[in-house]
């Protein structure tokens, strides 16, 4: 069912006030199934670590306790290390339970989360204003979260000419009316991709003046970018199978259709029982992961079905073996289309977030991002490519700081020091979007051949890379015996607020026994 987004800002409740009445940034979605994830975990002895953590720490992503669900969040040690393979035992302290046993006649839905973008030129404004409306992209002092809307109402017509200038040169925005309405025959939710195959009259052919200029649907930027999004899913899906492992893929948007409302009320359609959550974003940040999570959460918490439905969530990943080995493939392969593989600098390139995500609210973003390139450069040196790197961050929006260095200013620098060939890598991408195929391929290729450096490459996003592919699959299957029920009744969970979260959390780690 398509959701107009005027409805969605009209129904969907204010995260200002929700924040406000709470007083806290800290999401409450699946306290209980951490809560029984401590319990495994403790009682199998395998990871104390993530039993103990339940503090509000000042690492945004800690005190988000989802953290539980992927203990190797707190260790350097590859998840599956401590999460065992199919059909292997858990250990907890009475009961050996196998993952076929935890699956049994349970109904599996695994959902992906991301971004989402505007479906038309005259999308863009409405999903900018989604987009600004979130606190979790704007961060008001409470004081002033009365002001989010009218601010996001500001920046997203302010900002709205220059964003469809960069949609319209990759191909512009195109109905996606078939994906929705396929979204409503099921398809969706079987995980079947959508490909966009069709030809559509592009709003940038009008915008060009060059009358009804007709581009195969292969290059609608959107299509292109959902078409990814749908392929990824049905991937994942035919290889959980593969894996024996049965389970359906949703995708749900933060900003734009496919709405994750509208996902979940077609995994409520399909009676779902055991759920993962599973941001598309390799890294933790409380922009993006972060903002889904909460409102997810939020969705959760007012809904009897979903306050009991199983679940859990695994925050990020990359410091997963499968997909280090896919970007470390990629990036080896592109090497090898220049002349002198070994004399071109590595340029690995994220999406920033304003310098106060990670030195204020303590996002673990930056962090994480380091470490994810060590492990890429670690691997890549196994594979005798010692090349010399960098990492910068692009895409800032606005006048406040971001992290830095910036990509741009980076570019610049390294001509200035006499750097001839260049590989860009997007790290904090897994599909080709916006920021790859015009900020990337076209702003930074130009500024990059304008100050010196001769010869120009660019990893492309993992898209459906099977390396990947797969590894994704492991992840969704060994946070499987970590699936667990919220066990609150809504009320008891609107009456006592996080502090019967903390509570409950905390109660939990002296606790020994399976789910
Ligand atoms: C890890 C990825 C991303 C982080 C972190 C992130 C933070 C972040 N983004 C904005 C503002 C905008 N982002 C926009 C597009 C956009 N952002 C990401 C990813 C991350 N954002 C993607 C993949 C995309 C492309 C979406 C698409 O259309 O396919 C935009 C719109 C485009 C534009 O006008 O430039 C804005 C605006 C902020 C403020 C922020 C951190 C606070
Ligand atoms: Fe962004």
């Amino acid at each position: 069912m398509m959701m107009n987004c005027g409805a969605m800002n009209a129904t969907t409740p204010s995260s200002a006030s929700w924040s406000a009445s709470h007083g806290s940034k800290i999401p409450m979605l699946l306290p209980r199934a951490i809560c029984s994830t401590h319990r495994m975990c403790c009682g199998s002895g395998v990871h104390v670590d993530a039993c103990v953590s339940t503090n509000v720490s000042r690492n945004a992503k800690d005190s988000m306790i989802w953290s539980g669900t992927s203990p190797s969040l707190y260790s350097k040690q590859p998840i599956n290390k401590f999460l065992l393979p199919l059909r292997a035992s858990v250990a907890s302290t009475s009961q050996d339970v196998t993952i076929a046993s935890l699956i049994g006649r349970e109904k599996i839905g695994v959902l992906l989360l991301n971004l989402g973008g505007p479906e038309t030129l005259e999308d863009v404004q409405p999903f900018l204003f989604n987009l600004f409306a979130d606190p979790d992209i704007i961060r008001l002092p409470r004081l002033f979260r009365f002001l989010q809307k009218p601010l996001a109402q500001f920046i997203s017509v302010t900002r709205a000419p220059k964003s469809k200038e960069g949609y319209a040169s990759i191909g512009g925005g195109s109905p996606l009316r078939h994906i929705t309405d396929a979204q409503d025959q099921n398809t969706v939710a079987d995980g079947k991709p959508v490909p966009c195959y069709e030809t559509h009259t592009h709003p940038m052919s009008i915008l060009l003046g060059i009358g009804l200029f007709i581009l195969p649907g292969v290059f609608c930027f959107n299509c292109y970018f959902l078409s990814i999004v749908f392929f990824q899913a049905e991937e994942l899906r035919k290889s959980l199978w593969e894996k024996q492992v049965p389970a359906r893929v949703y995708v749900g948007m933060r900003y734009w259709h496919p709405f994750t409302e509208e996902a979940i009320q077609q995994i409520k359609r399909d009676r779902i029982t055991k759920l993962v959550v599973l941001p598309l974003y390799p890294q933790f940040s409380i922009s993006t992961s972060g903002s889904s999570l909460r409102l997810l959460e939020r969705i959760f918490r007012e809904d009897e079905y979903l306050v009991s439905m199983q679940h859990t969530v695994i925050p990020s990943w990359y410091q997963r073996e499968g997909y280090i080995k896919a970007l470390a493939n990629l990036i080896g392969k592109e090497l090898e289309t220049f002349d002198h593989p070994e004399q071109v600098v590595i340029c690995f390139s994220a999406h920033g977030v304003p310098l106060a995500y990670v030195e204020e609210a303590g996002d673990p973003y930056k962090a994480e991002m380091e470490e994810c390139i060590d492990l890429i450069m670690e691997e890549l040196e196994k594979r005798k490519i010692m090349n010399a790197y960098t990492l910068a961050y692009q895409s800032r929006v606005g006048p406040v700081e971001w992290l830095k260095p910036y990509t741009d200013e980076t570019i610049i620098e390294l001509g200035k020091r006499g750097v001839k060939c260049l590989l860009a890598v997007p790290i904090s991408f897994v599909s080709e979007h916006i920021e790859t195929l015009e900020e990337i391929d076209v702003e930074y290729k130009e500024l990059a051949l304008k100050s010196g450096i001769e010869k120009w490459g660019r990893v492309p996003a993992l898209g459906c890379e099977p390396t990947f592919i797969s590894d994704l699959a492991d992840a969704v299957i060994e946070s499987l015996p970590y699936v667990g029920a919220m066990a609150v009744s809504n009320i008891e969970a609107r009456q006592f607020g996080i502090f019967a979260v903390f509570s409950s959390t905390r109660q939990c780690r002296g606790a020994t026994g399976s789910v």
